[in-house]
């Protein structure tokens, strides 16, 4: 038996497409548009891949789009000075730093110093607070990505088991209160688990974001389990000839489709579900500026 491939280039297009109409509701009924600021220091490529696709897709779903593009070599202070900016600017609902930022910056300092209304990441300590204790709060992309994905494949969560492997503050720990906040049963793992093959051979749910190419395979699954791939690896392909890449999960993919119930692939699985869900985020942020409701299903 072979699982259902969890598409989520279409789930992704549908929500973005979703996003689109209400834009337009939005600007017709209202006169607002949503307004989305991102910032890149310095050239890493995947970054600069990232922003572009960002700034691409936000004007597609007919929001604002501002992008700062900063030199590796920028004081700190210069980004806080361009956050302060974009905190009081009300053109701007939502402002993502794209991550990670060059060495001689302090990640978290910059986080704290965005306006915890317009962090459409996520990240802010006050947005982390308010998701624990189950207040409204923006929710990192990739998890409510993730969170998305699921509850359209299994569609009610509760009493499930879910083991999330990885506990980064980006995907894991978010990932863990949001499937708890479905009432899901939840065990959060990590490189350092032991007998993590059997703690993962229990879960109906499986979210692999532990950042090593290939780790979950086949035998660790539970028959019938969904599978959640959050792993992005750049992995040598020999056969694409001299110096060719590939990009792989977390999971095996070949081993695990065979057991699994459902599986999302990389590429083509949670990531494109990031972007989509940051456009949601800024809609939803942009809503509540507002003082008006923010449109059902875009957030947990
Ligand atoms: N401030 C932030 N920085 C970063 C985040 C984030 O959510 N906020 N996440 C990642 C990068 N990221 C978005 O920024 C991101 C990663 C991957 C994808 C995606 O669509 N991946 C494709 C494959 C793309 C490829 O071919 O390289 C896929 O999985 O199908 C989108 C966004 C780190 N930084």
């Amino acid at each position: 038996m072979s699982a259902t491939i969890i598409d989520g280039k279409a789930h992704a297009a549908g929500l973005r497409a979703r996003i689109a109409d209400e834009v337009q509701r939005l600007k017709a009924a209202h006169g607002i548009t949503p307004g989305l600021a991102v910032v890149l220091v310095g050239e890493d490529p995947a970054s600069q891949v990232y922003v572009r696709s960002k700034g691409r897709m936000t004007v597609e779903v007919g929001m604002a789009s501002f992008e700062h593009r900063l030199d590796a070599d920028t004081p700190q202070a210069e980004l806080l000075d361009l956050v302060a900016r974009l905190n009081a600017d009300p053109a701007v609902h939502g402002i993502l730093v794209q991550l990670p930022l060059p060495a001689h910056m302090d990640e978290s300092a910059v986080i704290t110093a965005i306006d915890p209304a317009k962090d459409v990441d996520g990240f802010h300590i006050s947005n982390v607070g308010r998701l624990a204790t189950g207040q409204d709060a923006m929710v990192p992309c990739t998890p409510l990505g993730c969170l998305m994905l699921l509850r359209d494949t299994l569609g009610s969560l509760s009493g499930k088991s879910a083991v999330v492997i990885g506990r980064s503050n980006i995907v894991g720990k978010p990932m863990a209160q949001l499937l708890l906040r479905d009432s899901c049963t939840v065990t959060i793992a990590h490189s350092r688990t032991a007998d993590l093959a059997e703690i993962v051979r229990r879960a109906e749910i499986v979210v692999a974001a532990v950042g090593r190419p290939g780790m979950v395979t086949g035998d660790w699954i539970r028959p019938g389990a969904t599978v959640i791939d959050v792993g992005i690896n750049r992995v040598d392909a020999p056969e694409k000839g001299e110096g060719g890449t590939r990009l792989v999960g977390d999971v095996d993919f070949d081993s695990a489709v065979r057991v699994a119930g459902a599986i999302t692939p990389v590429p083509g699985g949670v990531g494109p579900m990031t972007i989509a869900c940051l456009l949601a985020n800024t809609l939803t942020a942009c809503c509540r500026a507002s003082g008006l409701p923010a449109p059902e299903g875009l957030t947990a």
